[in-house]
């Protein structure tokens, strides 16, 4: 698997003290989208902004497309384009003028033609001669992926690109990145919202306290760590759990007056084997009034991973 992006032993302390960044060692695939996901303060801003030249580690390497960041810091930076949280700069100029001077920064030939084509394909054509504080919130977040984009990178990070938007507007971000992958931009996003994580992402690493806790396939993660869950309402309460039903992974609750599974993995293997407890049921003469089933998420998984340590802010 070709790795763009390879963080090894990777350490930030700030002055005063504080270890923002704790050894942490991640490769990053071509093509992937990866969602790094944590909690207020964890780390995220600190990472991206010591592979985009914004912050310096305090020790560890960071290889990007082949070379190392500390020595040879701008072949590699030109092919990484950064959406921050926040614009910074630019609110009086005209839209179209401050996605072209992004190109320039990198050095590159201007080219109306790229230009238009990011506008366009981030519906900004329209809006090209605003100025860009008179845009709406959602404007000025598509007007800084357009400035990301426009030295046409090939690792774009994206540092909470929907924190604060509405449901639409987040929806139309997620198509936005989902087309920059197609067309082979690698991207690497961080979230607080896990659904975001859960809708978009190849991979998921969690990060709390500076230490990732964890990297995997998404679909991998939910599979290993994710259960299914369900209530079987009884038409009559039991005292006991019957001995046909012992060799499910089940407890008795609300007074008997509810049974409950808990086990699977995540793959939909619960939901069959609630069904199998069901027909067990019957076959016992225990009558039921009711089933709730629920499939735990990527938010119950990340609550667990954190549930044993305190979250950092
Ligand atoms: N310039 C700085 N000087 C000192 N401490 C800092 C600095 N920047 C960040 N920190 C601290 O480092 C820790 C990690 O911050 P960072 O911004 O990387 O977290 P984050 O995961 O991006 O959080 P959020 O989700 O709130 O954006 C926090 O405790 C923060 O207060």
């Amino acid at each position: 698997m070709d790795s763009i992006l390879e963080l090894s032993g990777l350490s930030k302390v700030y002055p005063g003290g504080l270890k923002a960044l704790d050894n942490v060692d991640l490769a990053i695939r071509k093509g992937e989208i990866f969602a790094l996901l944590g909690p207020n303060g964890a780390g995220k801003t600190t990472l991206i902004g010591a592979v985009c030249g914004l912050v310096r580690a305090s020790s560890g390497t960071i290889r990007a497309f082949g070379h190392d960041l500390q020595n040879d810091w701008r072949k590699a930076r030109s092919r990484i384009g950064l959406v921050p949280q926040e614009l910074s700069t630019d609110m009086f100029e005209p839209v179209h003028r401050a996605v072209s001077y992004s190109r320039g920064l990198f050095g590159l030939a201007p080219d109306k033609k790229r230009i238009e084509e990011i506008l366009r394909s981030l519906s900004l054509w329209e809006k090209r001669d605003e100025r860009i504080m008179a845009l709406s919130g959602g404007m000025k977040r598509r007007v800084l992926i357009a400035k990301a984009l426009a030295h046409e990178p090939d690792l774009l990070f994206l540092d909470e690109p929907t924190a604060g938007v509405d449901v639409e507007l987040r929806k139309g971000m997620w198509a936005i990145i989902d087309e920059m992958r197609s067309r082979g931009v690698t991207i690497i996003l961080t979230t607080h919202y896990i659904e975001e994580a859960e809708m978009m992402a190849d991979r998921v690493g969690i990060i709390n306290r500076g230490k990732l806790l964890m990297v995997d396939e998404k679909d991998a993660m939910m599979a290993r760590l994710g259960r299914t869950e369900a209530h079987i309402w009884l038409a009559e309460p039991l005292p006991v759990l019957p001995p046909e039903i012992a060799r499910f992974p089940v407890e008795l609750e609300q007074g008997g007056r509810s049974i409950c599974y808990r086990g699977g993995d995540g793959t939909g293997k619960g939901k069959a084997e609630v069904a199998e407890l069901t027909k067990a049921l019957i076959r016992a003469g225990i009558d039921y009034t009711g089933i709730d089933t629920r499939e735990s998420s990527l938010e119950d998984i990340f609550v667990s991973l954190l549930g044993d340590e305190e979250v950092a802010a």
